[in-house]
């Protein structure tokens, strides 16, 4: 079974803290955020273009909203109830590409 089919949920004792400093857990939600802000929106907008790009690839996709420079986003496995290795997967590519672009 695919990744995305099935998502493994976290171990009990994940490290968040070392895989994606920059997020916070709510854990009752199960779901984790990050406010992400850029320089101008067409920067909001390429962030968002790659992460859309990735989210089709890795069928599973963000909950974000979006004014002029900032994106908030929140990242949750709907399928699960749960935070699984894709959020963590998407929260890391997320990562990777505001550094990119910033
Ligand atoms: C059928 C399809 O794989 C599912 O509906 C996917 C799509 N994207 C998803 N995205 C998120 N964030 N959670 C899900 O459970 C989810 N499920």
């Amino acid at each position: 079974m695919s990744l995305a089919t099935n998502p493994q949920v976290l171990a009990e004792d994940f490290d968040f803290q070392k895989a994606i400093p920059e997020w916070t857990v709510h854990r009752a939600e199960h779901a984790i955020t990050r406010d992400f802000v850029f320089v101008d929106f067409d920067r909001a907008f390429e962030f968002m273009t790659l992460c859309a790009a990735y989210a089709s690839e890795l069928d599973h996709h963000p909950e974000w909203f979006n004014v002029w420079n900032k994106v908030n986003v929140r990242l949750s496995t709907h399928s699960k109830k749960a935070i699984t290795e894709l959020d963590i997967l998407m929260a890391q590519a997320m990562d990777r590409y505001a550094q990119q672009i910033s």
